[in-house]
């Protein structure tokens, strides 16, 4: 578990000062996959920093795997920082040395014996699909095999914990995929809890269980992404689903302007069908999209509905009914 507790951090350059956290505080659970999201010079870098001390947080406390780490001698946080693995956007390879040494770099550090470090590490290439790679050297590598070699590298102490600083930026979309999905793997097979930090939304929904929107500075939310997603309103569904574009101007049919947030049991019922059915109005689609995301599935809906005046509004206080809109919503053409 990770728990940062009222976390700033003020850097101080050249006799000015840059307060890069301000009182910031999170919570990672066990086994969770857990996204901070936010645009470059947030403070994501600095956050993800402050977990494993390789910032030290300018007040505030850090509690990993059960330790206070600011209160730690050098050793024990050695000791405690074994725990925590880390994947960085560049890799941060041994370009001189071959695939196999780099990962068995931290197990030689530990002063593992040569016979389990060559165990160790072909079993960790195994897991990362680059059993084939170990006598090839960085350079041979594409980038998505280099982050694979960074993600064996980093799991080789057997950390509870693994960071990643951006880990799939530098990666074009199908191989950020492919990364994505052999981290969501790894924190299934082995339990592992992840923190990672991100400017893409598209990584918080393809992996995240939940997730914290950091703004200059400061966590403006934070919560489960399925949950924060469905929610008009929240920073998350106003970052991932901007206005609609069907502006007024496509008003023909006189009806009513409809908006829907659907997830859960709602995105796999037949709503509109069920609409014309009982009320006899009309539903024409506007705009929308339905995704997965994780186990779920998410989405939005604009439709005009038309009909008798009194089956309009029927129809809508069903919908408010079944908590699917509100008055703010549905807009009167
Ligand atoms: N070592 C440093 N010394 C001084 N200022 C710093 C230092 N590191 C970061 N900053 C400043 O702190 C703020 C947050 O930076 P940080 O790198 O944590 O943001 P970020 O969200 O990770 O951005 P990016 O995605 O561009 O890396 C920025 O204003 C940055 O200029």
């Amino acid at each position: 578990m990770i728990e940062l507790r009222g976390i700033s951090k003020v850097y101080r350059q050249g006799g000015r000062e840059v307060s890069a956290l301000q009182d910031v505080s999170l919570r990672v659970d066990p086994g969770e996959v857990f996204g901070v999201l936010g645009q470059s010079g947030a403070g994501k870098s600095t956050l993800i920093r402050c977990v494993n001390l390789l910032e030290r947080p300018t007040q505030g406390r850090v509690r990993v795997n059960g330790k206070e780490l600011l209160s730690l001698n050098p050793d024990e946080l050695r000791l405690a920082r074994q725990g925590i693995g880390m994947i960085f956007q560049h890799f941060n390879l041994f370009s001189s040395q071959t695939v196999a040494a780099n990962v068995a770099y931290p197990l030689e550090v530990a002063g593992l014996p040569r016979e389990q470090i060559r165990a160790r590490v072909a079993e960790l290439l195994s897991l990362v699909g680059l059993s084939d790679k170990a006598d090839t050297y960085p350079s041979r590598l594409s980038g998505g095999q280099k982050q694979r070699v960074g993600i064996a590298r980093a799991l080789a102490p057997r950390p509870r914990i693994l960071l990643s600083d951006e880990a799939t930026s530098s990666l074009d979309p199908e191989t950020t995929r492919s990364v994505l999905a052999l981290l969501r793997d790894l924190n299934r097979q082995l339990g592992l809890t992840i923190l990672l930090i991100t400017h893409q939304m598209e990584v918080v929904k393809a992996i995240c269980d939940s997730v914290a929107v950091l703004e200059q500075g400061r966590l403006v939310e934070q919560g489960k992404v399925v949950e924060l997603l469905s929610r008009p309103g929240s920073h998350l569904h106003g970052l991932c689903y901007p206005p609609f574009t069907t502006g007024e101007s496509a008003v023909l049919r006189g009806g009513q302007r409809v908006e829907l947030s659907l997830s859960g049991e709602h995105s796999t019922r037949p709503i509109l069908s069920t609409l014309a059915r009982r009320f006899d109005v009309d539903a024409h689609l506007l705009e929308g999209s339905l995704e997965r995301v994780g186990e779920a599935r998410v989405g939005r809906l604009l439709f005009e509905l038309t009909g008798a005046p009194d089956a309009v509004s029927q129809a809508l206080a069903f919908l408010r009914e079944q908590g699917l809109t509100s008055e703010e919503a549905a807009h009167a053409w």
